[in-house]
């Protein structure tokens, strides 16, 4: 048996028994391979052969290639619209973008060494990033003991970073970083960039969690 150059495309349309919406007469293609439904409540199924020559029982056409089930989706809107769209992926300015950037955007350039993938290979050379030998409770006061640039933490989310050492890769520049020195950051934190993945970057960093009192 020589086989058919294309398989013809399957249309299955299950419509909702209670809208009759549809209600298109059926062709004699598709009355021979109406298929009868397996539920017992009433799902309409009708099945439609793009060749008409093609004579396929409706178990054989499953066989062949399971039906597709057409979804009715939005039609995206203009490139124009998707462009200037907060909705845009990926989005204007995202780490997605290679270049194009959304205006206002303030990153800094980083000084040879201190791009993110020498970051990336500076927390896995098992150097302590962290200056303290084990995680601690600590409260705001006790964070902002360590307010300086040589010596830099805060509080993000619950947990306490010490980024001292992240200063100089911080994309958005030591200027920006200094701005939750010693402080809980959070806020400040995710109106900046709430995309950014703390808890991998700073893994190496954390020195405890943030407490009300101890
Ligand atoms: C005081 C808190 C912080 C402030 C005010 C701040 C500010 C900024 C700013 C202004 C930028 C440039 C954003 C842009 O316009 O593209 C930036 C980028 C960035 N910051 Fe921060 N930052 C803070 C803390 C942190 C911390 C703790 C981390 C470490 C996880 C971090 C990681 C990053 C990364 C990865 C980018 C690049 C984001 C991107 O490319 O999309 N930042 N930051």
């Amino acid at each position: 048996m020589s086989i058919p150059p294309r398989i013809p495309e399957l249309k299955l349309d299950v419509s909702d028994s209670d809208s009759d919406s549809d209600d298109r007469p059926l062709n004699e293609d598709m009355k021979n391979l109406k298929l009868a439904s397996t539920s017992s409540e009433s799902i309409t199924s009708s099945l439609s052969v793009s060749s008409s020559s093609s004579t396929l029982s409706p178990a054989s056409a499953h066989a062949a290639r399971p039906p597709s089930v057409t979804f009715k989706v939005p039609l995206p809107p203009n490139k124009t619209k998707v462009e200037n769209s907060l909705n845009a992926f990926p989005m204007l300015g995202g780490p997605q973008r290679a270049g194009g950037s959304l205006p206002g955007r303030r990153k800094v350039p980083l000084g040879p060494g201190f791009s993110p993938l020498d970051w990336a290979r500076l927390t896995m050379s098992g150097q302590n990033l962290r200056g303290v030998s084990q995680l601690a409770r600590y409260t705001l006061e006790d964070v902002a003991q360590h307010k300086k640039r040589d010596d830099l933490w805060m509080a993000i989310q619950g947990k306490v970073y010490n980024v001292t050492q992240y200063v100089k890769f911080h994309p958005g520049g030591a200027g920006q970083l200094m701005r939750g020195a010693g402080k809980d950051a959070t806020e400040l934190f995710m109106k900046v960039h709430p995309w950014v993945n703390i808890d991998s970057l700073l893994e190496k960093c954390h020195v405890g969690y943030l407490v009300k009192d101890k």
